[in-house]
């Protein structure tokens, strides 16, 4: 799908033909750049270099695919994290512009529903509950105990409008009751609700204040009232405001600034004052909601580009949540220029060859942009 929103008068035409053959050596010896940078600290790679780098997307493919079938036939290994791996498989599939074989879909389908509580909301597997669980391990007794948690259901729920469809999105109930209370649960609560259609003013009431009560000195927004400013969850503050339309209330000025000095030398962000950039910020901090920052973001390199998936830095381990934030932060960066998300972005916003590009994402949800729309028009409508 990236590659048909080349127009035809596009721009990219220019920069396909300027684009030089790269080697798998020449592909290295860019990642080994950008590692002796950020070991170094000095600058991102020169135009020329960053023209060679090239996602590979089969890669990419075969690394996520393989993760999905390691969840085994009806996702059965024992790992509370089930909702996630999915959410941050199949997201980045689609950020690819691809999708999941059919059976693996409806495995994913099929597995998310056993995780449903009847009551509304997601558990991390069926048999998550520790008696249960023991059932589950050494009889293989699916009894479909649930703990139903928001940060798996916005897990869940996102998965499912990232797969689409009516199987897929008629097996949300959308009820749930309970949960935690910090700012990740503001937003996975509110996301949910939004993407779902069933915000109302009870379940808004009081969450701006909660949320205005964890920002700090600095700026950016704590987990909870008292602690230190981070990127995670001053996305999940930041994006829940604009969702309740409180967003003003907040000292938007000593936000953006601590935005703005998160930004490494090398390039990409950091969680935190004093702390490593991290691929997965780009996405958290890099996002689009911080619209008036995009012009200054950039993303570090830290593809595994020969085996496939990100990883937080280079010397890291690639995984499934640096795959899912790393590709989300670069598709907000290259449509980080476009007015809207019809027109393509111009070259310059797109990191190497225009081939690069991925789907553009809803920047408060986190998921491809037209799966959105698809879920508000299937739930507005219920
Ligand atoms: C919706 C959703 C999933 C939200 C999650 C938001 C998020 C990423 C919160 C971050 C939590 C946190 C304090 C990490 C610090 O880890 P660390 O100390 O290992 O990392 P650091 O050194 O980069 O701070
Ligand atoms: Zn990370």
């Amino acid at each position: 799908m990236s590659g048909s929103a080349i127009g035809t008068d596009s721009p990219a035409a220019e920069m396909a033909a300027a684009t030089p053959t790269v080697t798998q050596k020449d592909q290295w010896m860019v990642e080994s750049q950008v590692f002796h940078t950020y070991q170094h600290y000095s600058s991102l790679p020169s135009k020329a270099q960053a023209v060679l780098l090239e996602l590979q997307r089969d890669k990419h493919m075969e690394f996520l695919t393989k993760g999905l079938r390691q969840l085994g036939p009806s996702f059965s290994v024992l790992d509370a994290n089930r909702p996630w791996l999915c959410y941050w498989i199949i997201h980045s599939i689609a950020l690819l512009g691809d999708s999941v074989h059919d059976n693996l879909e409806q495995s994913a389908v099929d597995f998310l529903n056993r995780c449903q509580d009847p009551e509304g909301g997601y558990g991390g597997g069926p048999g998550q509950a520790s008696c249960f669980a023991i059932l589950y391990v050494f009889y293989r007794i699916d009894i479909c105990f649930l703990l139903p948690h928001l940060a798996t259901t916005y897990a869940a729920v996102n998965t499912l409008t990232t797969l689409g469809g009516y199987r897929s999105l008629s097996s949300i109930n959308r009820m749930h009751h309970g949960g935690e209370i910090d700012v990740r649960a503001c937003y996975t609560a509110i996301s949910v609700a939004s993407a779902l259609s069933i915000l109302d003013d009870e379940l808004v009431q009081n969450v701006g204040n909660y949320i205005l009560s964890c920002q700090t000195y600095e700026g950016g927004i704590a987990g909870e009232p008292g602690s230190e400013a981070h990127g995670g969850y001053t996305f999940c503050g930041f994006a829940t405001m604009l969702l309740i339309n409180e967003a003003n209330r907040l000292d938007l000025a000593r936000l953006i600034d601590w935005v703005v000095f998160r930004q490494g030398v090398e390039g990409g962000f950091q969680g935190r004052t004093n702390k490593l950039v991290d691929g997965c910020y780009s996405f958290w901090q890099g996002n689009k909601v911080l619209k008036e920052l995009l012009s200054l973001t950039r993303l570090p390199i830290v593809g595994r580009e020969v085996e496939g998936g990100f990883r937080d830095k280079p010397g890291k381990n690639r995984d499934h949540y640096h795959t899912c934030y790393c590709l989300s932060g670069l598709s907000a960066a290259q449509y980080s220029y476009s007015e809207d998300a019809d027109s393509p972005p111009l070259p310059r916003a797109v990191l190497g060859p225009y081939s690069n590009l991925l789907e553009p994402i809803h920047p408060l949800y986190n998921v491809v942009l037209e799966r959105y729309y698809e879920a508000y028009e299937f739930f507005s409508r219920r």
